[in-house]
């Protein structure tokens, strides 16, 4: 049965190497697992020698057995001029004979240059004694002559290197063993390149979490800036060249992690990789596992290959903490030494891990006064903050909130492919409204209008409640309504009537717009229809 799965793989391969005109095909055990590479000559090699057994076959006996027979076999005919060694030699893996008692009758120059041992140092040699001198850590053979069946295994070489050894039992006329005929070969390549692959598949998945992945729609889109914001984004590419830490603060949405990549790709780490992770997000301890990664079987439940941090897979590159207010202490000590001496511990681990990152931090939290407050290290802290750089809330920015509408409204526009206009009352409306949530709050806004809108120009009777009570937000009060219909007391000409009733109509309408929250209920408490309230309340915009 083995065999016939042999002769099957020893098709498959060869059919493989001639359609796809390969150079090599890797063997793959059923767990999927690579165990090995054959280049075109052996695969070639092996069908020919497959060809003749299977021609002398025809003329002689077969042994019908699992094992191989020796002298038994016709084509020992055909290869009975080459010599054995020779024929050995010519092998790319390495070969090992011991005889039934597993005493070692012949190695093969593959078998010298995988295990730097020389043919002196095994022939006649027990492997028991080969064992006990520490050459190898573990004998195939002997496993194969007390089993009295096929054996593989993975050795460790003195040097570290891995190797793959599979045994064979060879059976004389009478059924008795012969000979263990064992094949080595160097996994040490297979196996680093079977690590890179896991390294790079826990980068993919890494980069999936926490990486502000290239190519994003922010990353196409222009930087609206205004005086308030032009300073910092000035400041930050003045100091992007250099590795100082950067401390950014500021409200959620103000922009704080598109100024960290614009520090990081206006910095020489440009071509390194920028990751983010928001240390509020997580639990402390995973926290720790995610940033300083931990050693096989660190912990219950710990990836058994063990798990790279943050801080080895941003090497050369930039790693961003948001929100580092939110850092426990303990691990604010373990950042402090990253950030001293550049070396960290993996969980778990043994040995200090060495890193170059560049760490920018941001916070919302006033993070002097989490000082204060005792819950974050002030040492930490003056190490972190070398330059300091506040983002304003959008409110204190006002003029980029009407090009800022714009430019999204481009972006959703081009995205979805509509075609799409706000109406200058919209305009107005969403000028003076207060932003909460800022400029993540206004792109949500104007992706939800582009996308729920039917119509192409969008109004105000889509805006919802809180966007029409804007003048309230904004800083328009009862006061200045009251200002508008009481005789001014500065000695400036007295208002007409018209501009009375227009005043008391705006305080009427902003009431039951704040009553109401909806142009339609507002309208209807007031008794006109909505067309009409929303023109007076474009009207008042335009009315100083
Ligand atoms: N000056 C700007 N011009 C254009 N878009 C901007 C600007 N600043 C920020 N944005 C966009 O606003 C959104 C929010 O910005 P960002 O995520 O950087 O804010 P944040 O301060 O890091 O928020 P949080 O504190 O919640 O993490 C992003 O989509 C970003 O691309």
């Amino acid at each position: 049965m083995q065999n016939v799965e042999q002769d099957l793989r020893l098709e498959a391969a060869l059919a493989l190497l001639e359609r796809q005109s390969l150079e090599a095909v890797k063997v793959i055990d059923t767990r999927g697992e690579v165990i090995g590479v054959l280049t075109r000559q052996e695969v070639e090699s092996a069908a020919e020698l497959k060809e003749r057994l299977a021609l002398s076959n025809q003329r002689g006996s077969s042994t019908g057995k699992d094992a191989t027979e020796v002298g038994a076999n016709p084509a020992s005919d055909l290869l009975a001029q080459v010599p054995t060694q020779r024929l050995l030699d010519a092998l790319h893996d390495g070969v090992y004979i011991t005889d039934g008692r597993g005493v070692t009758v012949a190695i093969n120059q593959a078998y010298e240059r995988i295990t730097g041992l020389k043919r002196s140092d095994v022939l006649g040699h027990h492997m028991q004694e080969l064992v006990r001198r520490g050459y190898i850590s573990k004998s195939v053979s002997l496993e194969v002559i007390r089993d009295g069946k096929p054996v593989t295994l993975v050795q460790s070489l003195r040097d570290g290197r891995k190797i793959l050894v599979s045994g064979l039992p060879m059976l004389a006329h009478d059924g008795t063993l012969s000979h263990v005929v064992t094949s080595v070969r160097d996994i040490t390549e297979l196996l680093r390149a079977k690590h890179a692959q896991e390294q790079l598949r826990q980068l993919h998945s890494l980069h999936d979490t926490y990486s502000v992945s290239s190519g994003t729609d922010e990353q196409s889109l222009e930087l609206v800036t205004s005086d308030a914001t032009a300073d910092c984004f000035a400041l930050a590419e003045r100091v992007a060249a250099t590795d100082v830490k950067v401390l950014i603060q500021g409200e959620t949405g103000t922009g704080k992690t598109l100024l960290a990549r614009y520090l990081h790709e206006h910095s020489t780490r440009a071509e390194g990789v920028f990751l983010e992770l928001n240390c509020a997000a997580l639990p402390e301890g995973l926290l720790e596992a995610e940033l300083f990664g931990y050693a096989p079987g660190a912990f219950t439940g710990a990836n058994a290959r063990g798990k790279q941090g943050l801080l080895d897979v941003a090497n050369g590159g930039t790693l961003f903490l948001d929100e580092i207010g939110d850092l426990p202490l303990s691990l604010q000590a373990k950042l402090l030494k990253v950030v001293e001496e550049q070396r960290f511990m993996p969980v778990g681990g043994t040995e200090l891990r060495r890193t170059n990152v560049r760490l920018l931090t941001a916070s919302h939290h006033d993070l002097a006064a989490r000082v204060k407050e005792g819950r974050f290290r002030e040492d930490f802290y003056y190490r972190l903050s070398v330059v300091p750089i506040t983002l304003p809330p959008l409110r204190e920015r006002r003029s980029e909130v009407i090009p800022l509408l714009q430019h999204y409204l481009r972006h959703f526009c081009q995205r979805h492919a509509l075609v799409r206009r706000l109406d200058p009352e919209v305009l107005e409306l969403l000028g003076g409204h207060a932003w909460p949530g800022n400029i993540r709050e206004l792109i949500n806004l104007v992706e939800r209008l582009v996308v729920t809108t039917t119509n192409e120009v969008i109004t105000s009777d889509v805006l919802p409640a809180e966007y029409l009570a804007a003048h309230a937000n904004s800083g328009w009060d009862d006061s200045m309504i009251l200002g508008a219909i009481t005789a001014p007391e500065d000695g400036s000409p007295e208002r007409t009537l018209k501009e009375h009733t227009e005043a008391l109509e705006r305080r009427l309408i902003e009431q039951a717009l704040e009553k109401h929250r909806t142009t339609r209920a507002a309208a209807a408490s007031l008794g006109i229809n909505q067309s009409t309230l929303v023109k007076k309340m474009q009207k008042f915009t335009h009315t100083p």
